[in-house]
């Protein structure tokens, strides 16, 4: 689809039209409401606000899946009202994005206790009522959401928690302003400006050409087991980055070494998720978990991890059962790297 974005060039004595495509304007809106608070202040008036509490986003159940819901300005402003609470409250909220008929989408904690604040957290259950949903935790709900509205809802956390996160200058410790649109917070003593950041994080999948590697952690749900993956040091290279966490986690030299795509995590706080395939030589597959790090880590075999694909999770475990081999959820990185790997594997085999 492609519209006329108004913008026209000068070439010699008539004025041509460029055409761009729908994702260009969007893209070009977008970059003019984080430079220019005005034309935030006023796409507001005519956007839609996710709301959230204590980076909980609220939800509505409809049977098995959770439904975002969000409000206009006017509504905004009736809820706020209805909380005793000024409508200057609705400059806290941050852009996440837009439709491509440019109606601009926020989100906007209002259960946030940040001491710099001179808003207080509003009450959740009587919230809850008024806005007839929950103020879910995103982890939880993650395996209940559409992957638009998961993705959006992941943004939206990240920029809600770097901001009150970053409240203050570092160099001179005086609080920092964020600007309309949240795309970054500036200090007015020091003039230092800070932008939201993300961590970059490798996620590998080792194959030893017929199996692959996967891990687990204490933290991680029962049974639950996931590709190996790590914070990039400073001044390292991805490439560097994957061959040092695989030695370091299980003890394996990496031979080869190939990008598969990335994605934002918010959890714990915002990562860059950089999903590698990596072989080690066919002989050199003993590990040696690094106890550390990881609780255990094994070799799955095509058929292992195809059973494990089939079952829907999460499990809720009975007394005293063991729970099943199971891989992360649908949206994380991991599953996508997993599921590739198994389709090349069935995929090399219908050629042998
Ligand atoms: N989307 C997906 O599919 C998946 C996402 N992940 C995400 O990848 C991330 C990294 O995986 P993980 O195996 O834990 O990483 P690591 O193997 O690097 O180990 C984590 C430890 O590294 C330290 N660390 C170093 N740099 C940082 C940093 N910038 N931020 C936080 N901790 C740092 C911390 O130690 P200390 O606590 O001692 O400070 C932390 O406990 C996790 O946040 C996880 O949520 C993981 C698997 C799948
Ligand atoms: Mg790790």
């Amino acid at each position: 689809m492609f519209l006329y974005y108004g913008i026209a060039c000068k070439r010699k004595s008539f004025w041509c039209y460029r055409l761009l495509s729908t994702y260009v304007t969007k893209t070009r809106y977008l970059f003019e409401l984080k430079e220019d608070d005005d034309a935030c202040k006023k796409a507001q008036q005519t956007g839609v606000f996710y709301l959230f509490h204590g980076l909980a986003p609220l939800l509505q159940t409809s049977e098995h899946r959770y439904l975002v819901p969000r409000l206009s300005l006017l509504e905004l402003k009736r809820l706020l009202g209805k909380f005793g609470q000024d409508a200057q409250r609705i400059e806290d909220s941050v852009l996440i994005g837009c439709s491509d008929q440019h109606e601009a989408w926020f989100a906007l904690d209002l259960g946030l206790n940040i001491s710099s604040s001179i808003y207080a957290s509003l009450p959740k259950p009587e919230m809850e009522t008024e806005l007839k949903g929950s103020f879910i935790e995103l982890r939880k709900a993650i395996f209940q959401l559409n992957s638009m509205d998961s993705s959006l809802l992941f943004t939206a956390q990240a920029l809600l928690r770097w901001h009150a996160n970053h409240q203050f200058c570092s160099r001179s410790g005086q609080p920092t302003k964020k600007n309309m649109a949240g795309s970054k917070r500036v200090c007015p003593s020091s003039k230092i400006i800070y932008y939201p950041q993300m961590a970059p994080v490798v996620i590998t999948l080792v194959s030893d050409g017929v199996r692959c590697l996967l891990a687990r952690q204490s933290s991680f749900p029962k049974g639950l087991y996931s590709a190996l993956a790590g914070f990039c040091d400073i001044g390292e290279s991805v490439e560097e980055a994957v061959r040092r966490e695989v030695a370091e986690e299980v003890g394996l030299e990496v031979e080869r070494l190939e990008y598969s795509a990335s994605q934002h995590w918010p959890f714990p706080n915002s990562s860059l998720m950089i999903a590698c395939h990596a072989t080690v030589k066919p002989g050199q597959t003993e590990i040696q978990v690094n106890l550390r790090e990881l609780e255990a880590a094994a070799w799955f075999s095509h058929d292992e991890v195809a059973t494990a694909l089939r079952r829907k999770g999460p499990y809720i475990q009975q007394e005293n059962e063991t729970l099943p081999f199971s891989l992360p959820p649908r949206l994380a990185i991991a599953h996508q790297l997993i599921k590739e790997w198994m389709e090349r594997h069935a995929c090399s085999s219908r050629l042998a």
